[in-house]
């Protein structure tokens, strides 16, 4: 018989929206394993969500090849959170279509609803919940079929800090269980020295940043930079950062290594237009947790 390969496989994958359209991926080769940690970084629109949604295999590539279909679980940038159930009654539903029996699938909801603190919304039409009690059903739904391949879109933005750290813990549990675990996220103390391998998406291509990922490269230093609403990234500065976020028109939050971080300013500075540099600080010295943006 031939084996299982639960190894996801992605050979010169490439992704374009339209038969016209530029190459958002090109030439992705990236192995995700059983057991391991996997973190994707990259500027605002550099195709992250793009390669997430092709490992969850949502989206298929326009040219190359995939392999490998562990079970996987997906949780989306914007979870459609408008849908005519409960908050209990949609993660039972969710449970039952995952293999569960009933009664174990009610139960499964129950557990995971409370390890989010959300215990108390299980009754709740899902239409009036808050944006942060739906997250915590997104992140609930991903959950429940302890899932092969976990692929976590900025799932901790809307979260709060309780919430947050429970789903760190839910990943480390995932990858001890055997399980692989791919994310995004644009803080980058996210699960800090745990990926196993950290990605870089720039210019359509994906770099691997370190053997040991994480910050084992060392301290990372936050930028707050203004530039003309709407434009993206100097390319030299999109290349510098390990992850950037615009929190409002023109306002970019940038994490760069430390050792990187001059590249960066001459880079911002030297751009035409130049860009404003309002803040320069290490990483640690920012407020516990830039999860709920501004
Ligand atoms: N369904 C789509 N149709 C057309 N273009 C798309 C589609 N999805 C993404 N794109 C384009 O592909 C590029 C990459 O988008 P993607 O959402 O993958 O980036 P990202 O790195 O996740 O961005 P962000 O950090 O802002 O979430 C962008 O230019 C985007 O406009």
């Amino acid at each position: 018989m031939a084996p299982v390969h639960r190894d996801l496989r992605l050979t010169a994958v490439g992704r374009r929206y339209g038969i016209r359209g530029p190459w958002v991926l090109r030439g992705v080769d990236l192995t995700v394993a059983p057991g391991t940690l996997t973190r994707i970084e990259g500027a605002n629109g550099s195709g992250k969500s793009t390669l997430l949604r092709l490992l969850a295999r949502l989206d298929a590539p326009t040219e190359g090849r995939i392999t490998g279909r562990p079970r996987t679980a997906y949780v989306p940038e914007r979870f459609p959170s408008a849908l005519p159930f409960t908050a209990a009654g949609y993660l039972t539903h969710l449970g039952t279509v995952h293999g569960l029996g009933r009664t174990a699938a009610a139960r499964a909801a129950h557990t995971w609803l409370e390890r989010f603190g959300a215990g108390a919304y299980a009754t709740t039409p899902m239409a009036r919940l808050s944006k942060g009690s739906s997250q915590k059903v997104a992140v609930a739904q991903a959950l429940l079929g302890d899932p092969e391949l976990l692929v976590l879109d900025e799932a901790w933005t809307g979260l709060d800090a309780a919430a947050r750290a429970e789903l760190e813990r839910a990943v480390a549990e995932r990858t001890a269980a055997g399980g692989a675990v791919v994310f995004v996220d644009h803080d980058p103390r996210r699960l800090a020295g745990a990926p196993d391998a950290t990605y870089t998406v720039t210019d359509g291509a994906l770099r691997r940043r370190s053997e040991r990922g994480g910050t084992a490269d060392g301290p990372v230093t936050l930028v707050v930079a203004h530039g003309p609403a709407g434009v993206p990234l100097p390319p030299d500065a999109a290349r510098a950062v390990v992850s950037a976020e615009e929190t409002s028109p023109g306002r970019h939050r940038l994490a760069v290594l430390a050792s990187h971080s001059d590249v960066l300013l001459r880079a911002l500075l030297t751009a035409r237009p130049p860009w404003h540099v309002v803040r320069v600080e290490p990483a640690g010295a920012s407020p516990p947790d830039p999860g709920s943006r501004p």
